[in-house]
């Protein structure tokens, strides 16, 4: 049952940082650094040179902490990410010979979604949980509306998620946001600690919701 308790852990988390960086080891810096302020799912993007890496090494780190891959646009790259240990893949948009790959070796796969045709697609491909991205754009309301006719879909907002509207979107029915802009900035200056501040923050917000 390894992908769904997976996919437990991560829901129960509430929350996933979403890490970019200019190098691999800002990358893990800031992966560390929002660890440090209590955030188990670490999403390692694969626009960073050598996420597999990063992958790795925050692994071997944080032996609690589920570590998984973001921006994986194709199969190709969901395999280098699953060999390097990813426990989950994310997507900016959905792809069907990453779903069927992820399947095969029992691993979440949470692809983006802009439409509910999507949703359902991604739904029959096996995603226990869509990403709605860019989930700014379209807002909690959005997010509501499509639970009326789609009560049992498991939906992540991500790309936009600020401290200020964690809370909101969980009580509007995410299972979990995914952030990154909002909680990394300070690692563009190489203020970790910043990074772990609004983590902590952030892990606040979205722990004050049942
Ligand atoms: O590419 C992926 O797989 C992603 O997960 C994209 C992320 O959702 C955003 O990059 C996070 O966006 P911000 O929180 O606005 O910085």
């Amino acid at each position: 049952m390894q992908l769904l308790s997976t996919v437990q852990d991560m829901t129960n988390e509430k929350l996933a940082v979403v890490i970019r960086g200019d190098s691999a080891e800002q990358a893990e810096q800031t992966g560390a650094a929002c660890y440090a302020g209590g955030v188990k799912v670490l999403e390692v993007t694969f626009t960073v040179d050598g996420a597999e890496n990063v992958i790795r090494r925050l692994k071997q780190r944080f032996s609690d902490a589920i570590v998984g891959a973001g921006t994986v646009l194709d199969a190709e790259t969901a395999r280098i990410a699953i060999l390097a240990g990813a426990a989950f893949i994310v997507s900016p948009g959905f792809d069907k010979q990453t779903a069927l790959l992820c399947n095969r070796y029992q691993v979440p796969y949470l692809p983006g979604c802009m439409t509910i045709t999507e949703m359902i697609t991604a739904m029959e491909y096996g995603a226990q949980v869509v990403k709605l991205f860019p989930g700014g754009t379209f807002g909690p309301p959005f997010l509501s509306a499509v639970k009326g006719p789609l009560p049992h879909v498991n939906i992540m907002p991500s790309g936009g998620i600020t401290v200020d509207n964690t809370a909101e979107w969980l009580e509007a029915g995410a299972v979990m946001v995914g952030v990154g802009g909002d909680m990394t900035k300070g690692a563009k200056n190489g203020d970790f600690d910043a990074v772990t501040a609004e983590a902590r923050r952030f892990m606040q917000a979205a722990g004050g919701v049942q």
